[in-house]
């Protein structure tokens, strides 16, 4: 209660009761005063009121129900490896922004709206809130012994800030990349030595998405572990199929916790004794892959550019141990599946592009170890990979908790209130990009309105932007003008794609690598 209200209502509390009975009958002026007091202290308290607590303003958005909120949906109307296309059915039924309630009654907001992207995107906050994936907070929580955090994916506030300050700077570094670059191009020579013993006589690659994973695995792990670890050979360890399975089957169960029924936050159900199998394989695994990385280090000389992030991260005294193999952890399985969904992607994009794919190749030199310079200067190369990121991200959203109340689209966001960004959806929006629905890598090179470029964030925005991203480009860029210096690329009929909580190709994905 506000100071004001307090003072009147005590005082008519004691004025009532010390006066004399009155001469006329006043008795139901009293009630009357109390009501009116009782309502004017209602508004004052209403209206000082900070207004982080106040609601989002109604929003459109489907029924809730009770207790289940707006879940109900996805175990009903829309399919939940599907969810990309839910969402684009719920932004044509209630417009760009619109409201989902979650079973405990919070609100996520999802917008596809240009200038309210463009807004939430833009805030410059020094600790960006991005909400924790439950499921992993809950069991790293759980799990002391092995974890000091829930890790830099999934931290919050100074100790995300700490985490990010000590372990991005040499990922994030153009100098690492530049020592990194002879490994990966070995390592993509390897790949392509991999593609071409699995080719068909017709070119045809069965399977192409578990190549792409093992390239994943080999180059996020280099360049993590400092170490080639040989996931490229021919015929792959049960450990490596393991790893590859055990990340596969995280990110489906962190999409089920999320968007199924929330049982498993009151009993271990089915689905989080799969998470926790899926987080302790991957646990042992890179922490089995690290003890021999440290063992081949110890041997080795220490000039050598691609260990530098591991060893980096191991000398520096300001980390917990158990922090650092759970950043190794992180940044493996936030690396793998990415970086291959993006590769199959954009070969997928480029194979209805056969006059590009020629445009590429006759922009590099026919043979050799190809340099920064060479990439740079093969300005069709950053066009087909911009273009595959603006039409098929595979992180199609980003979340974010607003840290100030924001208006948006006429209604008003308190702070707190958690946002879902579609910038994937927004990029497909003819006000946004010209002949938005196709695949047109032109439109990098000679722009034509409307091209609202800011949309294009497949690696988020902000401080808690990928610090993969300098990586990843690199090595698309490698593979793409490796493959196409060799082969072009077919692809019959239309991908499927599902959602596991990233966008990936549904398996198994057969394209054809045609020689020139
Ligand atoms: C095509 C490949 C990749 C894509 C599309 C991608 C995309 C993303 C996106 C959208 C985010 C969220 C950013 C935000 O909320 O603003 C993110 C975060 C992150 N990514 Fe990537 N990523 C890729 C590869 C990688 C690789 C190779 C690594 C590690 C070597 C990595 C490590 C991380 C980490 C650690 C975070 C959390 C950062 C933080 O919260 O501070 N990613 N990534």
């Amino acid at each position: 209660m506000s100071l004001p209200g307090v003072f009147l209502f005590s005082h008519y509390v004691e004025s009532f009761w010390s006066t004399p009975p009155p001469l006329v009958d006043w008795s139901g002026v009293p009630t009357l005063v109390l009501v009116l007091v009782a309502v004017v202290m209602a508004a004052t308290a209403l209206l000082a009121r900070s207004p982080d607590t106040k609601r989002p303003t109604r929003l459109p958005g489907p029924p809730a129900l009770p207790l289940l909120g707006t879940r109900w949906l996805f175990w009903s109307r829309y399919k939940m490896n599907k969810l990309h296309e839910a969402y684009e059915d719920m932004f044509r039924r209630y417009g760009p922004v619109f409201a989902e309630t979650m079973p405990g009654g919070a609100t996520v907001v999802s917008i596809a709206e240009r200038a309210a992207l463009e807004a939430v995107l833009r805030t410059p906050a020094r600790r960006p809130y991005r909400p924790p994936t439950e499921i992993v907070q809950v069991y790293r929580r759980s799990r002391p012994d092995r974890y000091a955090s829930t890790g830099l994916v999934n931290e919050q506030g100074e100790k995300w800030f700490h985490l990010r300050r000590h372990l991005t700077s040499e990922l994030t570094s153009p100098h690492t990349m530049q020592g990194f670059l002879p490994e990966l191009n070995s390592i993509c020579d390897d790949f392509l030595n991999l593609l071409q013993s699995c080719r068909r006589p017709d070119g045809t690659v069965y399977g192409f998405e578990q190549l792409t994973n093992r390239m994943g695995l080999e180059s996020v792990c280099g360049l993590m572990l400092g170490t080639r670890l040989g996931f490229l050979e021919r015929w792959m360890s049960g450990r490596v199929a393991a790893l590859a399975s055990a990340v596969k089957a995280h990110f489906r169960a962190q999409r089920d916790s999320y968007y199924g029924a929330p049982i498993w936050k009151f009993a271990p159900t089915s689905l989080y004794k799969t998470f926790v199998r899926s987080e302790e394989t991957i646990h042992t695994i890179i922490s089995e892959l690290m003890d021999e990385a440290m063992s081949r280090t110890a041997g080795a000389a220490q000039d050598d550019g691609m260990r530098e992030i591991f060893l980096n991260i191991l000398a520096n005294p300001e980390l917990d141990m158990r922090d650092k193999k759970a950043a190794v952890i992180d940044f493996i399985t936030a690396g793998i599946e990415t970086l291959a969904n993006s590769l199959v992607f954009l070969l997928y994009l480029l194979s209805g592009r056969p006059d590009w794919q020629q445009k590429i190749r006759s922009e590099l030199p026919s043979c050799g170890e190809l340099r920064v310079e060479e990439l740079a200067a093969a300005s069709s190369i950053r066009a087909a990979t911009n273009e595959a990121f603006r039409l098929l991200p595979t992180a199609p959203f980003l979340a974010r908790l607003l840290e100030a109340p924001m208006t948006i689209a006429g209604h008003r966001l308190p702070t707190g209130t958690f946002v879902l960004a579609h910038t994937g959806a927004a990029c497909r929006r003819e006000e946004n990009f010209w002949r938005a629905h196709e695949y047109l890598p032109e439109r990098w090179t000679h722009v034509r309105e409307p091209h609202a470029a800011a949309l294009v964030a497949p690696f988020g925005r902000g401080r808690r932007m990928c610090p993969g991203k300098r990586f990843v480009e690199l090595e698309l860029h490698l593979i793409l003008a490796k493959i196409m210096r060799q082969w072009r690329v077919e692809f019959d009929g239309e991908l499927d794609i599902q959602f596991d909580f990233l966008l990936s190709p549904k398996s198994p994905v057969s394209l054809r690598l045609v020689e020139w």
